[in-house]
């Protein structure tokens, strides 16, 4: 079985592409990388087809065509990780918000302690977000708040997009349920693994804005996750959450 891979989704992302790839094919552990752009105007696929000469085993692309949003990128992504056997299976942004040595706690989290699912967490000790303006931070924070509060699932970061699964998790999860394709989607997967009773890990990271490049934020991404977070909770209690006998058995 293959190890692990760290799934990232692109759009426009030129500059942070290169020095992030070799900074995650530096790290103590041997990691995969699959980037799935969206047809980046700016040449993001051209840089990584350049780098796979280079890495032509760990480097791995998916090239779109037109946005199709963060939410299909990692099903996409999650997808090609299930179908080519990797145990251990990482979201993270381009953009070096999510710092890359992170990549190792994470991994630790569900390698080493056995937990299904650990989340690079932003709200486990205070606010450690740097660089964001307040009203982003305080848009981000409250917006975890909300969720808990319609959720009642106990996680502080609800939109954390760095993570870990294993690949138990996604293969429980029914991917192409998953109807969320912005930010909301990132609380849509919590939500799911959770109420399916996976054992879940926040580990405390600090989230850096970044320097290069711009957030893909918009008006419409922010109304699905407030109004999509309240059909979720709607529609879960139509849903049943009975994860298959095999995965139960491992844990026991
Ligand atoms: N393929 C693809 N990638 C996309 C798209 N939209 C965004 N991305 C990529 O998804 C990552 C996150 O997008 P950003 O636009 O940088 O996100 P942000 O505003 O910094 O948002 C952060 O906070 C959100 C809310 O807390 C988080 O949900 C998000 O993961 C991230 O940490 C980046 O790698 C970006 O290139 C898309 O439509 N398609």
């Amino acid at each position: 079985m293959n190890e692990a891979i760290v799934v990232i989704p692109t759009y426009n992302e030129i500059e942070n592409i290169e020095p992030l790839i070799r900074r995650i094919f530096s790290l103590p552990r041997y990691l995969h990388v699959l980037i799935v752009d969206d047809g980046s105007p700016d040449g993001t696929a051209v840089k990584v087809r350049e780098l796979k000469q280079e890495f032509p085993e760990r480097l791995h692309l998916k090239e779109r065509h037109g946005k199709l949003g963060l939410g299909t990128a990692y099903i996409h992504g999650f997808q090609y990780a299930l179908r080519n056997g990797y145990e251990y299976i990482f979201e993270m942004d381009a953009d070096f918000s999510h710092n890359p040595e992170d990549l190792v706690r994470l991994y630790d989290a569900c390698a080493v302690e056995g937990y299904d699912m650990a989340i690079g967490s932003r709200y486990v000790t205070g606010v450690n977000v740097v660089n964001w303006p307040m009203s982003r931070v305080l848009m981000s924070y409250f917006a975890s708040v909300y969720v808990r509060t319609i959720t009642s699932m106990p996680i502080n970061d609800a939109t954390a997009g760095f993570k870990c699964y294993h690949r138990r998790v996604l293969e429980t999860i029914d991917l192409n349920h998953i109807r969320f394709i912005g930010y909301a989607f990132q609380i849509e997967m919590k939500f799911t693994a959770w109420k399916y009773g996976f054992k879940i890990k926040e580990v405390p990271i600090i989230f850096t804005d970044r320097t290069k490049g711009e957030s893909k934020m918009s008006r419409g991404i922010f109304k699905e996750a407030i109004f999509g977070v309240m059909s979720m909770k709607l529609n879960s209690f139509f849903r049943k959450y009975n994860r298959p006998l095999e995965t139960r058995k491992q844990e026991s």
